[in-house]
């Protein structure tokens, strides 16, 4: 049997804990200090057994997933070196930074055990267990960062161990992935929170603004709804490529402020043309870091019934609606109902099914 420790079982480690649970010869211990979160992880079956001891968890383990806030990582890094670890245990994390805890982990004495820094390069703004899944990080990229002291076999052993999550391993520099993180994850994260910001002091004056911030505005900003505490461990332990990133960034704003002062239109025609080019080089079908939503929208004649008809004719083919949002219905016009859905199968094969049935979807 193979006992896998999970300290910290929310949104990433309860997803991991789900992957592994109820697979042959795995065993899942969940740690937390508070008895009634361990109480939850055993009633929500998200894990085998559970316990507020962290010795008891650590030395039974023979892998340990640290997936607390990235704040946390090197305490209990440090706590877990002083423990009576089984030979041979592989530590690994999830945190979305990747350089401090790793060369953290080749400062500290392990004795046999190992550390291999990993990040699960998928995930949500919703946060806690309830939000955890079992196909959270299916065809996203799974980021392992092994220092030079990591025997190949045990390396081998982690990525084994992963399969379970259908994600792509990849083997990574742990600069390197914070300074490529950080631009296509970390970076975006601060620009929706500032740009929901500004728009809120506007509203301040006129919530119209709120108003007309419905639909596309929500969506591009979803990010914004990330865990304060999560994202302030994050942009403070990536300062360094954090100010580079902003202060390239700010540059970039400004550039476009002189284009729009100077009211060079072939200037701003070119920055969109030579975004789009990139943007259309973008894999498309893989998931990536920032979660896409599979939605999609559909006119609806008002009348009533309707709702329901298209709720029971995608139950009845087993496919799963995450949401579903009345956009516009008054007496005299059609309305259009917002459909979201958690994969693209779902996604895909919806639509397929209400445009056959005649109605008109559009994306
Ligand atoms: N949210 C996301 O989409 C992703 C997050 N990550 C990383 O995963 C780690 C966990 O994040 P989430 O699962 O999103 O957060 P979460 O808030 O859902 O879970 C965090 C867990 O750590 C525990 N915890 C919180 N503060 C603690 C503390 N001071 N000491 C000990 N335990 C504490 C909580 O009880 C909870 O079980 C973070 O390091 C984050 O950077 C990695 C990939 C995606
Ligand atoms: O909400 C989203 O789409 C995210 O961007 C989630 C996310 C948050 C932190 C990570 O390290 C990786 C992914």
């Amino acid at each position: 049997m193979t006992t896998i420790s999970i300290f910290g079982v929310g949104l990433i480690g309860g997803s991991l804990a789900l992957c592994f649970k109820g697979k042959p010869d795995l065993h899942v211990i969940g740690h937390s200090n508070n008895p009634d979160s361990v109480a939850k992880y055993v009633k929500r079956n998200v894990v085998d057994q559970g316990t507020t001891s962290m010795k008891e968890a650590a030395e039974a383990a023979d892998f340990i997933f640290l997936c607390v806030p990235v704040g946390n990582l090197e305490p209990y890094l440090q706590e877990l070196s002083k423990m009576n670890l089984k030979p041979g245990c592989i530590i690994t994390d999830v945190g979305s930074t990747k350089h401090s805890i790793s060369s953290c982990a080749e400062r500290i004495a392990l004795g046999n055990s190992y550390f291999i820094g990993g990040h699960p390069m998928a995930g949500s703004e919703r946060s806690g267990v309830e939000a955890a899944s079992s196909h959270l990080f299916e065809n996203a990229f799974y980021v392992l960062t092994p220092g030079p002291r990591v025997p190949v076999e045990i390396y081998k052993a982690l990525e084994d161990l992963l399969k379970h999550t259908k994600a792509q391993i990849m083997k990574m520099d742990a600069q390197l992935h914070d300074d490529i993180v950080g631009a296509v994850s970390h970076l975006p994260h601060v620009i929706a929170v500032a740009l929901v910001n500004q728009i809120s002091g506007y509203n301040e004056d006129n919530a119209l603004y709120q108003n007309l911030a419905a639909g596309g505005f929500r969506d591009i900003t979803r990010i914004a709804s990330g865990d304060p505490y999560i994202w302030r461990d994050i942009l403070l332990n990536n300062k360094e490529v954090m100010l580079k990133l902003i202060s390239d960034w700010n540059q970039e704003i400004a550039g476009f402020a002189n284009l729009i002062e100077r009211e060079d239109g072939e200037g701003i025609v070119e920055r969109f043309r030579l975004a789009g080019e990139f943007r259309k080089q973008l894999p498309e079908r893989r998931k990536g870091m920032i979660t896409a939503l599979y939605d999609f929208y559909v006119d609806v004649p008002d009348h009533p019934g309707i709702i329901g008809s298209i709720t029971s004719e995608l139950g009845n083919r087993k496919i799963n609606l995450s949401n579903i949002q009345i956009i516009e219905s008054r007496e005299d016009v059609p309305g259009v109902l917002r459909l979201s859905f958690r994969n693209e199968k779902d996604w895909e094969e919806a639509a397929r099914v209400l445009a056959d049935l005649g109605y008109s979807v559009h994306y």
